[in-house]
């Protein structure tokens, strides 16, 4: 049974408590249709590509891409962005309230080898930032989406497959933030009835996007390396399994999850997947394209911990159930797509 009784921080200066009965959403339906949309950690790998999916559906100016980095001028140009740095919650519900916001989308963290580098920034952003957002969502009736990982299971977890349900015990401090985010998220929802709802992503692979420091980046830059150089250098060892996405499926996937009904959801938290493979099969399949690309394989040893800690494939079955989750693209689908991106990208410098 929930109750949607807030604690005294919302509602800031005013400390008094939401009643049981009390209506979160105030707009009639025509306005929450038209959801507003703010995307917090937005100029990272996949906040960019999330903003131009989501204005797609609900209109160029109704999707609000904030970060503390100054955005590049192609990104400044394409929407509404603006400063959010999410440790400062006043200022993050001034910009909930000005604009309206319907639905949020919290990408801002620290991934996993970048958080090893810097526990505390890694804890301040993924666990501080997070109780911030939760709280200003539910303040204000918002539906929230937060990205897991399959860096929130650790060694004891099953790891081929690793379903929904399971041991999590991570080792990284990105994986025990995103365990502590996917708990609380839940918590929320059963006790104050906030609308969270949570994928855990596969390493994703992007074309127009640099990763933001992470154990699968690998799988990124071996397309920048092979279509530059011809030369490869991986910081994993060739037979490191991991689950891995092409960002169109993971955006979709992330979209879908956020429209669907309410009654479709046994979970809040899902496991979403669609492909798994090695350094090696992927550079065999790179090689398709590019026979003479050349792979070395120089270890770094913090990264392959991490990976050999982390799932090798992932069970989706619940999302597929559920929401009718289906990914577009395998791993031949992906090499092709990301060649014919790097491989027009360089004709077009070359040509300049
Ligand atoms: N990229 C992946 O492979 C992957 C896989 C699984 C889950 N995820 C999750 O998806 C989300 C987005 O991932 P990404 O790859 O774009 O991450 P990223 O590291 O590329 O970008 C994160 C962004 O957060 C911003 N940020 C840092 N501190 C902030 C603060 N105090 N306030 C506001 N913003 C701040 C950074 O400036 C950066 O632009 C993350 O939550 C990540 O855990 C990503
Ligand atoms: C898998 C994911 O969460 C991120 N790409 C990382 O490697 O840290």
């Amino acid at each position: 049974c929930r109750a949607p009784v807030l604690p005294s921080r919302f509602l800031g200066t005013s400390p008094r408590q939401i009643p049981m009965d009390a209506n979160f959403h105030s707009t009639t339906f025509s306005e929450a249709d038209q959801q507003r949309v703010l995307i917090t950690g937005g100029l990272g790998q996949l906040g960019v590509g999330l903003a131009s999916f989501l204005r797609k559906r609900f209109g160029k100016d109704n999707v609000i891409l904030s970060d503390i980095r100054k955005p590049p001028e192609h990104v400044f140009l394409s929407g509404p962005f603006i400063y959010s740095d999410i440790l400062d919650y006043k200022n993050l519900r001034e910009i909930v309230v000005n604009n309206r916001i319907t639905w949020l989308f919290h990408y801002s963290a620290l991934l996993s080898a970048v958080g090893e580098a810097n526990v505390s920034l890694a804890r301040a952003v993924n666990i501080t930032g997070l109780h911030n957002v939760l709280d200003v969502a539910a303040e204000h009736g918002l539906r929230l989406f937060v990205p897991s990982t399959i860096g929130a299971f650790g060694p004891t977890s099953p790891r081929n497959p690793t379903p929904d349900l399971c041991i999590q015990r991570p080792r990284t401090i990105y994986g025990v933030s995103k365990v502590h985010a996917e708990l609380m998220g839940e918590y929320y929802y059963y006790r104050y009835g906030l609308d969270f709802r949570c994928l855990r992503y596969p390493g994703i692979i992007s074309a127009d996007s640099q990763p933001g420091g992470g154990t699968t980046d690998y799988a990124v830059q071996i397309f920048h390396e092979a279509v530059k150089n011809g030369r490869f250098e991986c910081n994993l060892k060739p037979d490191t399994r991991l689950p891995m996405m092409y960002i169109d499926d993971c955006l979709r996937a992330t979209l879908e999850v956020m429209e669907a009904p309410a009654e479709s959801l046994s979970m809040r938290t899902y496991n979403i997947n669609a492909m798994s493979f090695t350094p090696a099969e992927l550079a065999q399949e790179v090689r398709k394209h590019v026979p003479e690309l050349q792979v070395t394989y120089s270890v770094d040893p913090v990264r392959q911990a991490i990976a050999e800690s982390w799932p090798m494939n992932f069970d989706d079955s619940n999302a597929r159930k559920d929401w009718g989750w289906k990914h577009d693209f395998d791993l031949p689908e992906l090499v092709t797509t990301m060649l014919n991106f790097h491989g027009s990208e360089s004709r077009v410098a070359r040509a300049n």
